[in-house]
């Protein structure tokens, strides 16, 4: 369980003139579940590149716990992540000519982590995400499949943080419930700090604080159990 600092972040690239992310100071409490919201564009992908070290931070500082993410390595950032953070990505980042439970495993196999236990639990998380065939080869799952797998592979390891883009976009209304309450039985089993980006209305109110963006600005900060219907 971590908890995350911002200060005087600003994001920009090559070519355009405002910066796509501005936030001059954001906290969020170690094992809270915030939901970041806004339109297509807004930042949300690129806060949580950020956040999860996926992006160098060029301006402004970035706290999780007392780790400035600003001060590591490449590297060093990629040890952190693997160790800390739990990631579903919008475009998954699987391993195509591996299984399905293979890339479930293949980050902790990589961090020289994996053991009976934690193989025991990729095949627990296969099957409470809703799949049935762990030795299916990653290409030929459906896109949903793959979302439930990257999903599975996120909460192996029990991380300090759960980020995850867009964890329902790609599954139908049953599929994408189950993965709502895997999300954050996971989150309050392990004590994780949870981020979710999202425009599924129904995952957003299972969580207990929203940030909106717009522009790449926060534009709104409230529980979620305060928002007007
Ligand atoms: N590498 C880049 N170079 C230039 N512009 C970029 C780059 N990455 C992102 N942007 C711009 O930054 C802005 C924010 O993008 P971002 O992907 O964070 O939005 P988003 O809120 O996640 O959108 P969506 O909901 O459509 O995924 C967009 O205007 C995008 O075009």
């Amino acid at each position: 369980m971590l908890s995350l600092k911002i200060e005087n972040l600003a994001v920009t690239f090559p070519g355009l003139a405002a910066p796509v992310l501005e936030i001059d100071h954001l906290e969020i409490a170690a094992g809270s579940h915030v939901a970041l919201t806004g339109g297509s564009g807004s930042g949300k992908s690129t806060l949580i590149n950020i956040v999860a070290g996926l992006e160098r931070i060029r301006t402004g500082r970035v706290f999780w716990g007392e780790q400035n993410l600003a001060d590591l390595s490449e590297g060093k950032r990629d040890q952190w992540r693997a160790q800390n953070i739990g990631l579903v990505m919008q475009d998954f980042h699987l391993f195509p000519g591996l299984s399905a439970l293979d890339n479930i495993l293949l980050p902790a196999r990589l961090s020289r982590v994996a053991n009976a236990e934690l193989l025991k639990r990729a095949r627990t998380l296969f099957e409470t995400v809703g799949l049935k065939r762990p030795e299916q080869h990653i290409e030929t799952m459906s896109r949903g499949e793959m979302q439930r797998v990257a999903i599975a592979r996120a909460l192996l390891r029990k991380p300090g943080v759960i980020i995850a883009d867009e964890p329902t976009a790609s599954l139908d209304l049953e599929s994408g419930e189950a993965v709502g309450d895997l999300l954050l039985s996971v989150a309050a089993d392990a004590g994780s700090t949870l981020i979710v980006a999202s425009h599924d209305q129904r995952l957003v109110e299972r969580l207990g604080r929203r940030l909106s963006l717009k522009s790449g600005r926060i534009i709104g900060d409230v529980p979620v159990g305060e928002i007007a219907a």
